[in-house]
């Protein structure tokens, strides 16, 4: 489903408010909610904003969960951590329980074994019911990656797995990430997208052929949840398809 903002600023204060409303109704349903985060700059204006009222009295911190949906492969101290901005936007600044926090990244490990470990610590987490997240944030890069599922790459072929992580050659570092079929379980998912650098992959994931391999965003199609795709005017100019 295809939304079109005015701006960021609109963009992120409607998505904060279907974190508040998907959180609030995975608590009633199963009493807890489970959510994915993203990393970039995209989501920095969401995340100031939950640690803010109103939302910030109206997400039920204390059943709240929180995984993400990738990482580079970094401490928790480098500034291109994804966990260490999310900590500093809001994570520090919320009740919500640090135990409940599943930070990509444990010192002293090589990547592939805590991908393992990550894929087992969600294995635990969700039981024996069937790894669904109530609500998965992502991003999109201006070439069409989603998480760390870069074009090219042979994660994007992974059906096993639920969590991988490889050698990014162009960035010369690791990544780690959730797998697309894992994505897909989700029961909402919401890119966040904006700015004009956007428009043209934008609309070839939407618009254009089916080529994931150059387009990893058309991967994302959740087998039973919602796509929500959060766009300001800018990202979403050359779409012929305004709603
Ligand atoms: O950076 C990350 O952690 C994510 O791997 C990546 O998928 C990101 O969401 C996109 O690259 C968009 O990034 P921006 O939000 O910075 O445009």
């Amino acid at each position: 489903m295809l939304h079109i903002f005015e701006d960021k600023a609109h963009l992120s204060k409607a998505a904060a408010e279907l974190f508040v409303q998907t959180a609030r109704e995975a608590v009633q349903k199963n009493g807890r909610f489970t959510v994915a985060l993203t990393g970039g700059s995209s989501p920095v204006q969401l995340y100031s904003l939950l640690a803010q009222q109103p939302y910030l009295e109206q997400i039920p911190w204390q059943q709240t969960f929180v995984f993400w949906g990738d990482e580079r492969w970094v401490p928790l101290t480098d500034d291109r951590s994804n966990a260490k901005m999310a900590k500093e936007t809001f994570l520090n600044k919320v009740p919500v329980p640090q135990e409940q926090i599943y930070p990509m990244w444990k010192d002293n490990m090589e990547p592939e074994a805590f991908a393992q470990q990550y894929e087992q610590q969600l294995q635990k987490h969700f039981g024996q019911q069937a790894p669904e997240f109530d609500l998965i944030l992502l991003g999109m890069g201006d070439d069409g990656h989603t998480a760390s599922l870069f074009p090219g790459t042979e994660v994007l072929h992974e059906e096993s797995h639920l969590v991988q992580a490889y050698y990014l050659e162009p960035q010369s570092m690791y990544r780690i990430t959730l797998t697309a079929p894992l994505i897909n379980q989700a029961k909402a998912i919401c890119f966040l997208t904006f700015g004009s650098n956007k428009a043209s992959a934008l609309f070839e994931v939407l618009e254009g052929e089916r080529n994931p391999e150059k387009y990893p965003s058309q991967l994302i199609k959740p087998q039973h949840g919602k796509v929500h795709w959060f766009v300001d005017e800018n990202a979403a100019s050359l779409l012929a398809k305004k709603q």
